[in-house]
């Protein structure tokens, strides 16, 4: 399995503001590159505090990447995964409609009457995890199902999780030209955040990018 993890963030590197909802960071250029990325991938991931948030879709945008899609024998669309210890995820949620296949990540405390109310034809439950959800096991969980190029949009605390689970690759961030502020704002990597043993970064790429810079690292294993 290989693992991109993508997001964009300020120049004071928030993801978002201290309200936690969705700002528009990225240009069009790098929406674009986000699209391509997503249809080279298998899945893509967010943390159920991304679906409270934003209420994402993450589907393909451009029509003719869906059909490079179809033509490849792939689905339209690159399944949709939210890792969502408790299924938290709202019944109406964008990412449990009928566009694309989604796996929700549970964990063993997930209430059997919220998965009931989830279940749909495109929607697998994969439990994993007894109060939280286990990364490791939840994302071989997701490899046995056939899912080798994963792609995370986030949040920070999701990312701070996989990156500290050691199941990061490689790390695409563009950073644009807005600054945001803000103690309690959202930022790339959240959770506990690490104390020693830094996670080491290895600079690959830098790219001008619409009215910022596209940076993209590999993690050591
Ligand atoms: N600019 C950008 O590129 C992006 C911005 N955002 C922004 O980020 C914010 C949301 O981020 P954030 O609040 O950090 O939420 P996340 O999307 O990172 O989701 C975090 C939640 O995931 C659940 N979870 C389950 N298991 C784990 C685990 N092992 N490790 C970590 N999390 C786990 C937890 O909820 P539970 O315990 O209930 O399961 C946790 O609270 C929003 O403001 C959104 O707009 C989001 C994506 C991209
Ligand atoms: N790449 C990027 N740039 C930004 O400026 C953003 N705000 C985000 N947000 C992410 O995209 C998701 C929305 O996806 P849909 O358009 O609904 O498919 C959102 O949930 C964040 O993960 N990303």
């Amino acid at each position: 399995m290989h693992v991109v993890v993508n997001a964009a963030m300020s120049a004071d590197g928030k993801l978002s503001s201290r309200r936690r909802e969705q700002i528009t960071i990225s240009g069009p250029e790098d929406f674009a590159r986000v699209d391509r990325l997503r249809a080279r991938s298998d899945a893509v991931v967010v943390g159920v505090g991304t679906v409270l948030a934003d209420d994402p879709h993450l589907t393909l945008d451009d029509p003719e990447l869906r059909e490079q899609r179809l033509e490849a024998g792939k689905s339209e669309h690159p399944a949709r995964v939210v890792v969502d210890s408790n299924a938290r995820t709202p019944t109406d949620a964008r990412i449990v409609d009928d566009a694309a296949a989604t796996y929700l990540l549970v964990s063993e405390s997930a209430r059997f009457d919220r998965r009931a109310e989830l279940a749909r034809p495109s929607v697998e439950f994969v439990t994993a995890g007894e109060g939280r959800v286990d990364l490791l096991r939840a994302f071989a969980s997701l490899q046995e199902r056939g899912i080798e190029e994963v792609m995370v949009e986030g949040g920070g605390e999701l990312i701070f999780s996989l990156v500290e689970s050691g199941l990061v690759d490689e790390l695409s961030v563009f950073v644009g030209p807005q600054l945001v502020g803000g103690r309690d704002a959202p930022t790339l990597a959240d959770g506990d955040g690490f104390v020693e043993n830094f996670p080491e970064l290895t600079l690959e790429d830098v790219e001008r990018m619409d009215d910022g810079v596209l940076l993209r690292w590999t993690l050591a294993e």
